[in-house]
């Protein structure tokens, strides 16, 4: 839904206009359909094969497919890239491609032909699909920069990881349909193990075939020329890349940050593991499965999307631990109702719960870590979410299938406790362990966190900021972004920079300041600056301010705020809060109560403080000096005081960086801030595409 918000970037559309890399991405698309498609009937597959078998066994074929699914890419992927670097990308794909959709179509023929030998077919097809995927990542990676112009390969990337994911659900819906007509089909073609799995395995192969068919013809150059490869994607090895990412540059990651963005993912991973046996033992079969499969997707998707939006106003440090909590607590009763409805709907809620702890975590990853460590940081945690998925989907199951299933009488009645429930209540409660312990190592050290945490959460579902009695502004759909600092700290450059560097991204920006953005705000600055107006008393001159910014807010900020547009201002109500209430000695409590009134309580999303000596700021001023830049120097020391407090009070909205740093590099770090309040949820730059799950930017 964010992708058609006004002010959405409108990349989508830019990239796909090159017709040879919009047909790679259908490409893309139907491999990665197939993909999911595959999982999905292999796990079936592999629980129908052994249905006649002990759940033990049952469990554990599933487990191996998972095993054989998704191990590969962890192990051998390095080592793949190396070969495939010097095969013709091309021609890797097709080969590669062809292969595969082979592989999955002579799944469901040898099961047919050869019943004895259906299952360890299964496991070797697949291995052997697996392997060939390996040297198709890297073809694919690789020919990427070849199609689309540098300036959008951040977008291809994006458009690729949404793509990837975005058809998990897709391929579980479809299956699951397949299954409801599965009925149907098995009274026709009464020779198919499971009709459902099998098609879904034949249609499977179809989506290789014409993958490879488009790629065929695209124009693809064959071997990487030097200097190529321009995303800056690799594939490099997960497992060093979790071993080196560890301790970036000796900085320990926040343990409770990186528990918690791993531990509702591995939830997720945990139902889809158990589910199809556990279904089946509940009644419900491939349409069950393909149902919980989606709905734990779908969850995800709408958890990221979704989430940051509608809590807009709410602390991340708190949201990641409640997020967390939340998917913990669906899980536990995933585990322990006993319904096929119920047990979706559970899924997908721990879906969201696991969206919003993935997007939030990543963003609070991106403010705690510092600036030379923060890649390191950002592929340790992509390498150990890699690892620590199929980890927990394929350990799932063999831990049910180790418990086993028991009939408990109660009286007259027997409670069926079964394996498959007992793993998912376990893990639901060790999730809930790790959203305590990630909350509570978060949000101690943090006597300021602001209110108490339920009338925090109910603001922010209302979207108003808490701190304000009103309020209303805040409901809007763009990001507002304030620099603030004392004189000659770099603000109006750095709104100048950043303005530029937005719309270059295609968002709709208003670059703006106060005072004197509006008519009544240019007369207001003329007399508030003016030094012939020393006698403007301290509290006209906070209501001159005030007026200045009432007007601001309501003719130009708000209303391109509620069209979605990211508005820049140089200087906002922190301005008045540091000049007039610390500077002028007034209370900032008052000041704070007016100005609150005056702007609607519009907060911004994020403010960045310039931090200057006064002395140092003052002097890189030239041309005469107004009415507020001749204050004495004790004056301006007090404001910078007042916004360093300010800042210190509410850590997670502000950026504090020292403005004698040089100009670029400044910029540079409120743009790698920036991205988490941007309409576009997806954190660029640290993400890419591989077959199945996010691959590492190494360099
Ligand atoms: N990081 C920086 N280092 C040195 N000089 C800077 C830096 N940023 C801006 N300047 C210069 O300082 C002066 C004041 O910058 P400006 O952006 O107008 O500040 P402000 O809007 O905060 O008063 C300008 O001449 C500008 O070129
Ligand atoms: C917005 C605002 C500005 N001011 C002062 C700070 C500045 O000295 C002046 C605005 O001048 P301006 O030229 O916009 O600042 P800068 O030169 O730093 O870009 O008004 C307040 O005292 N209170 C406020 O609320």
């Amino acid at each position: 839904m964010s992708r058609s918000a006004p002010g959405a970037p409108v990349e989508a559309r830019n990239v796909l206009a090159i017709t040879p890399f919009r047909r790679l991405w259908i490409s893309l698309s139907l491999s990665s359909l197939g993909d999911w498609l595959s999982l999905l009937a292999l796990m079936s597959l592999a629980a129908i094969f052994t249905a006649g078998g002990s759940t033990l066994v049952q469990y554990a074929a599933v487990s191996g497919v998972v095993v054989i699914k998704l191990a590969p890419p962890i192990l051998l992927s390095p080592l793949a890239g190396a070969v495939a670097d010097r095969l013709d990308r091309k021609w890797t794909m097709v080969a590669t491609d062809v292969l595969r959709g082979l592989l999955y179509v002579s799944i469901p023929v040898v099961g047919l032909l050869v019943p004895g030998f259906a299952l360890e077919w299964l496991l070797i097809a697949s291995l052997l699909a697996e392997l060939a995927a390996l040297f198709w990542t890297p073809a694919k990676d690789s020919a990427v920069p070849g199609l689309v112009p540098r300036r959008l390969l951040p977008q291809a990337e994006r458009l690729n990881l949404l793509t990837t994911y975005g058809t998990a659900p897709v391929a579980a819906l479809l299956f699951a349909a397949l299954a409801s007509v599965g009925n149907v089909l098995g009274a026709l073609l009464p020779s198919m193990a499971s009709p459902e799995a099998d098609i879904a395995l034949y249609l499977n192969g179809l989506t290789f075939f014409v993958a490879a068919a488009v790629v065929a013809v695209l124009p693809i150059p064959g071997h990487k020329a030097s200097g190529d490869g321009g995303s800056g994607i690799r594939d490099s090895g997960i497992l060093r890349a979790v071993a080196t990412g560890r301790r970036p540059g000796g900085e320990s990651l926040p343990r409770g940050l990186v528990a918690g963005l791993l531990g509702s993912l591995a939830g997720g991973a945990a139902v889809i593991g158990v589910a199809r046996v556990h279904l089946e033992a509940l009644g419900a079969g491939n349409a069950g499965f393909g149902a919980v499969f989606a709905a734990v997707f779908a969850g995800m998707a709408l958890g990221a999307l979704a989430g940051p939006r509608v809590l807009k106003q709410f602390s991340r440090r708190r949201l990641l631990g409640l997020s967390v909590a939340l998917s913990g607590l669906a899980l536990l009763f995933t585990g322990a109702v006993g319904d096929t409805v119920l047990i979706a709907v559970l899924a997908g809620l721990l879906g969201v719960g696991a969206g919003i702890a993935w997007v939030t975590g990543l963003a609070l990853l991106d403010d705690e870590v510092g600036d030379e460590n923060r890649q390191g940081a950002v592929v340790f945690v992509h390498g150990a979410a890699r690892v620590a998925l199929p980890a927990a989907m394929a350990l799932a199951p063999l831990l049910a299938g180790l418990v086993g299933d028991y009939a408990i009488p109660i009286g007259p009645l027997t409670y069926d406790l079964r394996g498959g429930g007992v793993v998912l209540m376990a893990s639901g409660l060790l999730v809930v362990l790790v959203a305590l312990f990630c909350y509570r190592l978060m949000n101690k050290d943090r006597p300021d966190a602001g209110p108490g945490l339920l009338p925090e959460l109910f603001a922010a579902l209302r979207g108003v900021a808490v701190s304000d009695g009103e309020g209303e502004a805040a409901v809007h759909s763009g990001a507002f972004i304030v620099v603030e600092g004392g004189e000659g700290a770099g603000k109006s450059t750095q709104v100048r920079e950043l303005t530029v560097w937005l719309r270059e991204q295609g968002f709709e920006v208003i670059g703006t300041r106060q005072p004197g953005a509006t008519k009544l705000g240019m007369r207001l600055r003329g007399l508030l600056l003016d030094r012939e107006n020393s006698h403007i008393t301290p509290r006209a001159e906070v209501l001159l301010y005030t007026a200045d910014k009432a007007d601001h807010v309501e003719q130009e900020i708000l209303p391109a705020l509620r069209r979605g547009a990211v508005v820049i201002s140089d200087r906002y109500v922190d301005s008045l809060l540091a000049y007039q209430g610390a500077g002028r000695d007034l209370s900032v409590e008052d000041i704070r109560d007016i100005s609150s009134w005056a702007t609607q309580g519009l907060v911004p999303d994020l403010t960045v403080l310039l931090d200057v000596r006064p002395e140092d700021g003052l002097a890189r001023l030239g041309g005469p000096a107004d009415r507020i830049e001749s204050e004495s120097v004790e004056f301006h020391s007090r404001v910078r005081k007042g916004f360093l407090e300010l800042a210190k009070a509410d850590p997670d909205r502000y950026l504090v960086l020292d403005a004698r740093e040089q100009q670029d590099k400044i910029t540079r770090e409120i743009q790698r801030r920036i991205r988490s309040v941007l309409p576009d949820p997806v954190p660029s730059g640290a993400e890419a595409v591989t077959g199945m799950i996010p691959v590492i930017r190494a360099d």
